[in-house]
């Protein structure tokens, strides 16, 4: 039997300040992805988009944090759409929108493993929280809610908390991590892979290295793609490019070993900003990433 896919995807734009990567969604449909993973052996259910409410950016007082409230509201959505994909005994593919997206589709996944591994594949941390944060800009937040770090509404989301535990994540490209953040994976002992080890080891080692390491302490993996873990000169497309980033390359590599692993079980695509793009390169590169995450082979 096929194993069944569904997309879902989340234009959210209010994590953050550049306007467009709430248009990711679509970009990355125009970039063929039904197509493409219907050919491998996947069924595929493009479930659309959840929906959004779009206000005048707000402040919350009390905590700091820009569009909150609708950063809440749209993460509550995601979850109950991502448990329904889950119910369904389906993948659950996401689509960004700005990374703060995460919060909700971890809320959906999480419930379903007792030890739910995560694969942060990210220019940055995303570990700062209201305290640490420099901008207010929750998409630089998602993984610390989903640890149980932040703010409170957003860690209450699904009701239940903390939905992965600090032993059960590993960051690979990091090369843009704020103070708070770096004291943090060091208090916490966080694994990560930054760009200085994927140089120093390559990227084979680093895959191999991420799976032993959560091979066993985990019973399902999700993979939260963010597109300026790449460099940007192969994806352009982004609000937060950081140069010296993994190549295009290696980031098939490590796509087609996790898909070798077969040990990935919900993965998201995020921060496409098709505004920022060349010619939907960063829309393209996403699709041709999930090519291989979902068992394309060059031969
Ligand atoms: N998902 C992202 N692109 N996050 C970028 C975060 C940038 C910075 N660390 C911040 O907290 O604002
Ligand atoms: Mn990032
Ligand atoms: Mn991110």
């Amino acid at each position: 039997m096929k194993r069944t896919i569904k997309i879902i995807g989340a234009p959210m734009d209010l994590g953050q300040l550049r306007r467009g990567v709430d248009m990711g969604p679509s970009a990355i449909r125009y970039a063929g992805v039904v197509e493409r993973l219907e050919h491998l052996e996947f069924e595929i259910e493009d479930l659309g988009d959840i929906a959004i409410d779009r206000p005048r950016t707000t402040i919350d007082e009390k905590s700091g944090l820009r569009n909150l409230q609708s950063v809440t509201a749209a993460s509550e959505l995601l979850a109950k759409k991502v448990t329904e994909i889950m119910e369904s005994r389906s993948f659950p593919l996401v689509f960004g929108g700005d990374h703060s997206i995460s919060i909700g589709t971890l809320a959906g996944i999480s419930k379903y493993y007792k030890n739910l591994g995560v694969i942060w594949y990210d220019a940055h941390g995303d570990l700062n929280t209201p305290e640490t944060s420099p901008s207010g800009n929750i998409h630089g937040m998602p993984l610390a809610v989903s640890l149980g770090l932040g703010e409170e509404h957003l860690i209450k989301i699904g009701e239940y908390s903390p939905k992965v535990k600090f032993e059960n994540i590993v960051i690979i490209g990091a090369r843009s991590l704020d103070e708070g953040e770096k004291e943090l994976i060091k208090e916490k002992g966080i694994k990560v892979f930054t760009m200085h080890e994927i140089d120093r080891l390559g990227m084979t080692y680093v895959i191999e290295e991420t799976i032993k390491y959560l091979k066993d302490r985990t019973d399902g993996i999700h993979l939260s793609v963010d597109l300026d873990a790449l460099d940007p000169i192969y994806a352009p497309g982004v609000g937060t490019p950081v140069n010296g980033g993994i190549s295009y390359r290696e980031s098939h590599l490590a796509m087609e070993l996790l898909s070798e692993s077969k040990l990935i079980t919900s993965a998201e695509f995020v921060e496409v900003n098709p505004i920022l793009d060349e010619k939907n390169k960063t829309g393209n590169l996403a699709v041709e990433l999930m090519g291989s995450l979902f068992g394309e082979k060059l031969l």
